[in-house]
């Protein structure tokens, strides 16, 4: 049975492309299971505003039964945050303790402190946690990623998500073999992407290499090598 769930990530940046979005995947309801709100493109705004637009389209998904996760994608591991890690740190504790969200994407290279300090306070909140590393040059080899899974599941994570660049088909093999062992340890937690159009059998891979959750778009991808989310349905239906 297929128990990849499909994540639709939003990654608008003004009131019109969050529109358009919103509307696309209210459309295409059916094509996602989850909503991750992107909220390193509200970088340039103040906090409160900020708040605004992640609530708008919280309160337009929960009618849906929706899940959501809330990520800040820092400008070191591929998105456009430039917060500091204390920034990033007290980001992350407001979001969870004021925003109605299922998951917090958590950067583990932000360091085991800020890591531990945001789990705690996504426990307190009921939030859970989806720890993240990316690397957007390369892909290391699979006793590497491995090492960095374990290293989620050593700090308590909830779903354990790796996602790098590859140079050449062995190292999205790389990234297949360490889902595959690291499924076989921990179970239905894990994520491996391997961006880029060569990765993107690992978007969809099934059976024994198949990731807890694939990320997709609707308007707009927001990585390379991401699927729209009705194409990633069809596959995942099949
Ligand atoms: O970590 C990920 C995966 C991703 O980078 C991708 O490659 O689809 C897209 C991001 O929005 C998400 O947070």
């Amino acid at each position: 049975m297929n128990t990849t769930k499909i994540v639709v990530t939003l990654s608008g940046h003004n009131d019109d492309e969050i529109r358009e979005e919103i509307q696309k995947a209210q459309d295409n309801i059916d094509d996602f299971d989850i909503v991750e709100i992107r909220g390193d493109v509200f970088d340039a705004l103040n906090r409160e505003d900020h708040g605004k637009k992640v609530r708008f389209i919280i309160d337009a998904f929960r009618p849906f039964n929706k899940e959501i996760i809330y990520t800040y994608r820092t400008a070191r591991e591929g998105g456009s945050g430039s917060k500091t890690t204390v920034e990033y740190e007290a980001l992350l504790k407001a979001v969870c303790e004021v925003m109605d969200i299922d998951y917090i994407d958590i950067e583990v290279q932000s360091g085991d402190k800020i890591t531990a300090s945001v789990i705690e306070t996504a426990r307190a909140n009921n939030v859970k946690c989806l720890m993240s590393h990316h690397d957007f040059k390369r892909t290391p080899d699979t006793d590497d990623i491995l090492s960095v899974i374990n290293k989620m599941d050593e700090l308590g994570g909830d779903l354990y998500k790796v996602a790098y660049f590859p140079q050449d088909e062995a190292d999205v093999d790389s990234v297949t073999e360490a889902v595959t062992a690291a499924r076989k340890e921990y179970g239905h937690k894990v994520i491996g992407i391997s961006m880029g159009e060569s990765g993107k059998r690992t978007r969809t891979a099934q059976g024994d290499s198949a990731s807890a959750l694939t990320y997709g778009f609707i308007a707009r991808d927001a990585a390379p090598g991401q699927i729209h989310v009705t194409e990633l349905r069809k596959i995942f239906t099949k």
